[in-house]
C-alpha cells in the first residue's frame, strides 16, 4: 500500500499515541522503526573547556565579553584542560554505567565557519573518554550507550536580515560539551522521547549539566531508519539540531513516513543529513553522504593524551549522589504511590525535595499546586522563592487541619506573588486564614454566622434546598467557603446548613 499525502495527514493525528503492540505500530504497519540519538549536553562548569575564562549561559550577558585570547584563536595561545569538566563527564559516565577509559585523546575536526575561530573543533574522535553503558527506561526497556566524548562548543552566529550581516558572539566558543551517543536501540518516537527525558533527569541529578533544551544546554541529533521485521537495519538519515522533545518526536515520525513512502515506491533511502521544518512538519535534505565534509581529523598536537588514575576515578565514584531510579524506588518504599513519586521526581529528579517519609494527601496536593503555579509563572523549581522550611510549615498547617486545603493554596500563591520570607503560620495568623477548629464552640458560632449569611445571600437556593433539592446545598456551602475565604471546614459547614434548613 502506498502512503498518499492524505493518508499521511490522517496518520499525523495519531503522532503521539503509543500504539506499539504485538502487531507492530499501527501508524506504520509492517515496518519497524529504529532510532539512535546523539545528545550534546553542556558541561555545567563555570570555566571553559580549555581556558580559564568564566562564562554563563545567561542570554543577557553582553556578546563577546567572556572570551579569552585562546577562545578567539589568537596565535600563540595554548589549550589547558579544565579538570572540573573532566570530573563532571566522569560523573555522567558512571551514572550511565559506561566504561571509563584510563587513556583518551583529543582530535581536531576541521570545518570553516565564522563562529569557529580556530577553523577546527577539538573533540574525541579516535579515543573517547568512555565507551559502552546503558540507560534504563521504564517498563524494562534499556538503551545501550555507544560512547561519551568531550568536545568544544562553537560560538553563536545570528543573521541580521535588515543589515545583511552575520553577527558573531564568542561567549559560548570553547565551552565544554559531552556528546552522549546511543546505540540504535529505540523503536518509536515516544521511546526516543522517554530516553531523552530520562537522560535529562540523570544529568541533572548528578549535576553534570542543566540539560535544558529551550536554553540550548541540551541539543540532540536523531538518526532514523526503517526496515521490515526480520530484515537488517535500514539506511539511516540524521536529523540535526532538534531543540525540544516534542519536536524531536514529530521529526522522527515525519522522517519515518518519508522513508516508508520512498521504499514503497521502490526507491532507496539515501544516507544524508537533514533538517526539520517545524511549521511544515517535514524534514528536508541538508547534505548527502557524498557532499559530507571531509573533516580532516587529526590528533591535536597541543594536547597530550588524557590519562586518568584509578584512584581519581574511584574518588569521583565515591561522591556520586543517589541516582533517579534509586530515588524513585526509595520514595515508593517510603509509602508513596508511583504517581506521587513521579510528582516529586519531576522536581529536579526528586533531589531538591527533602522527603522524610511523612507525605500525606495535603502535601502532595500542595506540591502539585506549587509546580503548577511555578509553570504558570515561567519559573523553574530552582527559582522557586519558597524555602524548604516555609513549604514544610505550610504542609504541617494543612496536615494538622489548621489550614484548609483551599487556604493552603491561597497562602502558597500569596507567598509566590510577594516572595516573602515570613513563615506561613505567621502569615496565616496575619491574614486571618487559620481554619476554625471544627469542634470548638466559638468556631461553630462563627461558622453559623457564615452559613446564615450564605443562606440570606441565596434565598431561592435556600428555598429549593428546604423543599428537598440536595444539589443546591453544595452551592450554599460554596458561598460559605467564599465568605469565610476558605477558612470554614466544608463538611462541617454542610452539616450546619442542613441542620439550619431543618430548623
Ligand atoms: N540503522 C540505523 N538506524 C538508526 N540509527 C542508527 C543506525 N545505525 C546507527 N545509528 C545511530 O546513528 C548514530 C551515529 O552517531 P555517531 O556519532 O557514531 O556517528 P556520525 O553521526 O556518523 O558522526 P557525527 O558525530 O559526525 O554526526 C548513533 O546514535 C547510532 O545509534
Ligand atoms: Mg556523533
Ligand atoms: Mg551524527
Amino acid at each position: 500500500m502506498r502512503l498518499s499525502c492524505l493518508h499521511r495527514r490522517l496518520q499525523f493525528g495519531r503522532l503521539f499515541s503509543t500504539v506499539t503492540g504485538s502487531h507492530g505500530d499501527r501508524r506504520w504497519p509492517g515496518w519497524e522503526v529504529v532510532v539512535g540519538l546523539e545528545v550534546h549536553a553542556q558541561i555545567k562548569s563555570r570555566s571553559k573547556l580549555f581556558s580559564s575564562k568564566l562564562w554563563t549561559s545567561d542570554p543577557s550577558e553582553p556578546p563577546n565579553t567572556s572570551v579569552s585570547a585562546y577562545d578567539a584563536a589568537f596565535p600563540g595561545t595554548l589549550p589547558r584542560l579544565n579538570p572540573k569538566s573532566v570530573d563532571l563527564v566522569l560523573r555522567t559516565a558512571i551514572a550511565l554505567h559506561s566504561e571509563i577509559q584510563r587513556r583518551s585523546a583529543f582530535d581536531r575536526k576541521h570545518y570553516f565557519y565564522a563562529d569557529l575561530p580556530a577553523g577546527y573543533q577539538i573533540t574525541q574522535h579516535y579515543a573517547p573518554i568512555a565507551t559502552g553503558g546503558h540507560l534504563d527506561l521504564a517498563a524494562g526497556r534499556s538503551v545501550r550507550i555507544k560512547q561519551i566524548q568531550i568536545e568544544q562548543d562553537t560560538g553563536k552566529s545570528t543573521y541580521d536580515a535588515r543589515r545583511r550581516v552575520s553577527l558573531i558572539d564568542l561567549n559560548r566558543a570553547g565551552t565544554g560539551l559531552m556528546e552522549i551517543v546511543s546505540e540504535p536501540d529505540m523503536r518509536s518516537p515516544e521511546e526516543a522521547g522517554t530516553y531523552l527525558r530520562t537522560l535529562q533527569a540523570l544529568l541533572r541529578s548528578v549535576g553534570s549539566s542543566d540539560g535544558n533544551m529551550e536554553q540550548g544546554s541540551l541539543r540532540c541529533d536523531v538518526n532514523v531508519s526503517v526496515n521490515k521485521p526480520g530484515e537488517p537495519l535500514g539506511t539511516r538519515c540524521e536529523i540535526k539540531n532538534l531543540n525540544s522533545v516534542k519536536f524531536m518526536q514529530v521529526a522522527i515520525a515525519c522522517e519515518v513516513f518519508r522513508q516508508i513512502e520512498l521504499l514503497e515506491k521502490g526507491e532507496a533511502v539515501q544516507q544524508e543529513t537533514r533538517g526539520f521544518d517545524e511549521a511544515a512538519a517535514r524534514t528536508f535534505s541538508l547534505r548527502s553522504k557524498e557532499d559530507a565534509p571531509d573533516y580532516r581529523y587529526m590528533p591535536d598536537p597541543n594536547l597530550p593524551p588524557l590519562l586518568l588514575e584509578q584512584a581519581y576515578i574511584d574518588r569521583i565514584r565515591s561522591t556520586m549522589p543517589e541516582l533517579p531510579d534509586a530515588t524513585r524506588a526509595r520514595l515508593i518504599c517510603q509509602g508513596l504511590t508511583s504517581r506521587d513519586a513521579d510528582v516529586l521526581m519531576s522536581v529536579d529528579a526528586g533531589r531538591e525535595v527533602g522527603f522524610d517519609g511523612q507525605l500525606g494527601e495535603g502535601a502532595v496536593a500542595l506540591t502539585h499546586d506549587l509546580l503548577g503555579q511555578l509553570t504558570a509563572r515561567n519559573l523553574t523549581f530552582k527559582e522557586n522563592p519558597i524555602s524548604t522550611g516555609q513549604l514544610g510549615d505550610l504542609i504541617d498547617l494543612v496536615q494538622k487541619g489548621l489550614l484548609t486545603g483551599t487556604s493552603g493554596k491561597t497562602l502558597l500563591r500569596y507567598m509566590l506573588d510577594h516572595r516573602t520570607q515570613e513563615m506561613p503560620s505567621q502569615l496565616a495568623r496575619d491574614m486571618s486564614l487559620l481554619a476554625l477548629p471544627a469542634d470548638a464552640d466559638n468556631g461553630t458560632s462563627e461558622l453559623e454566622g457564615w452559613c446564615r449569611e450564605a443562606m440570606d445571600a441565596l434565598p431561592s437556593e435556600t428555598a429549593a434546598a428546604r423543599q428537598g433539592n440536595r444539589n443546591v446545598v453544595n452551592k450554599l456551602v460554596g458561598r460559605v467557603m467564599k465568605i469565610s475565604r476558605g477558612r470554614a471546614n466544608a463538611l462541617k459547614a454542610k452539616e450546619v446548613i442542613e441542620s439550619m434548613l431543618r430548623a
